[in-house]
């Protein structure tokens, strides 16, 4: 296994009973840094994440995370990664959250500053209750930091911002985007097109069990074809805007009034299809160029949104 590589998988497969959840998947994550599983419910995430983290024993394939076996190796593994489970799984009910950090603070030889790590996840007064009595948002915060705080060399998050309201969310991505700063290696896994985008330098597009597309956000959703689209005086004539534009372009009419220029959308056509408009005094109204979403990539693949 290389050594910049965090995570190796080759062929993975996994059954439940006759559910196949993961089929013949490959993956690998590079150190230092953050990667997103994203795909529709049941797609095979978690199921992934747990095979990564020794909880489940592929069927067949191959798992290997930090150069070692998740089950052969667990116990050399486990004080090197960092885990968080859905819905706050493995919390101790009766401890209050500060106290249970603190305490796994104490086992790592360099965690995080621990009452740092409490206030950025908005954990101050929370921190003094006992988790049973937190509400689900604020046990996934308290997940989240019993993952993080031993600054693991690798964390895995199964959704780690699920049920965080908009403020908190942006917070998580701030405090993994430092981590990452620090060399650590983020695997996450989500149903949320912008957490992806936002937050990843790879993607890992996942359906029905499968890896259907890898790459960074900018490589998923860049096109060679583009649009430009605009409204105006129904039946124009374009034949004189045919002749302007480069040759591999096309202009429509896609409904009355409604025009669309597809191509490879550079400054020069743009100023073609603006300088055609002040010659024949129209103005483009709504003038907005067309760029393929990652969320148009997850339907165009999976045939399903994520969320
Ligand atoms: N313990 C289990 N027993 C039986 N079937 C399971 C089990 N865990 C998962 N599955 C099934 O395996 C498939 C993949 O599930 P998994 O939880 O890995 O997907 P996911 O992408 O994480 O989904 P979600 O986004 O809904 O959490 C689903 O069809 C699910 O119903």
């Amino acid at each position: 296994m290389s050594m910049s590589r965090a995570v190796e998988i080759a062929a993975l497969t996994k059954r439940y009973g006759d559910t196949t959840a993961v089929t013949g998947l490959d993956l690998t994550v590079e150190r230092g840094t953050i990667t997103s599983l994203l795909g529709p419910n049941g797609a095979g995430k978690t199921t992934t994440v747990e095979c990564c983290v020794g909880f489940r024993r592929p069927d067949s394939g191959t798992v290997r995370v930090l150069g070692l076996d998740p089950r052969r190796d667990g116990s050399r593994l486990r004080p090197r990664i960092g885990v968080m489970l859905q819905e706050g799984a493995g919390l101790y009910p009766g401890s209050r959250a500060a106290e249970l950090i603190a305490h796994l603070a104490r086992l790592h030889a360099s965690p995080l500053d621990v009452p740092t790590l409490v206030e950025r996840l908005g954990l101050g007064e929370a921190g003094k209750t006992p988790i049973r009595r937190l509400s689900g948002g604020q046990r996934q915060r308290v997940a989240l930091a019993a993952a993080l705080v031993g600054r693991p060399e690798l964390v895995f998050l199964d959704e780690p911002t699920a049920g965080l309201d908009p403020q908190m969310r942006r917070s998580v991505w701030e405090l993994l985007g430092d981590l990452r700063a620090d060399g650590v290696t983020v695997v996450l896994t989500t149903h949320l097109i912008d957490e992806a985008e936002q937050l990843s330098d790879d993607v890992a597009i996942v359906d029905r069990g499968r890896l259907v597309a890898r790459g960074s956000p900018l490589e998923l959703t860049k096109q060679d074809e583009s649009t430009v689209q605009f409204t105006g005086p129904p039946r124009m004539g374009l034949e004189s805007l045919r002749q302007a534009l480069p040759e591999s372009s096309t202009v429509d009419e896609s409904a009355p009034g409604r025009y669309v220029v597809r191509g490879q959308v550079t400054p020069q056509l743009l100023a073609t299809v603006t300088s055609w408009c002040a010659a024949h005094d129209v103005m483009p109204e709504g003038l907005q160029v067309g760029r393929r979403s990652l969320e148009d990539v997850v339907l165009e693949l999976t045939g399903r949104r994520t969320q």
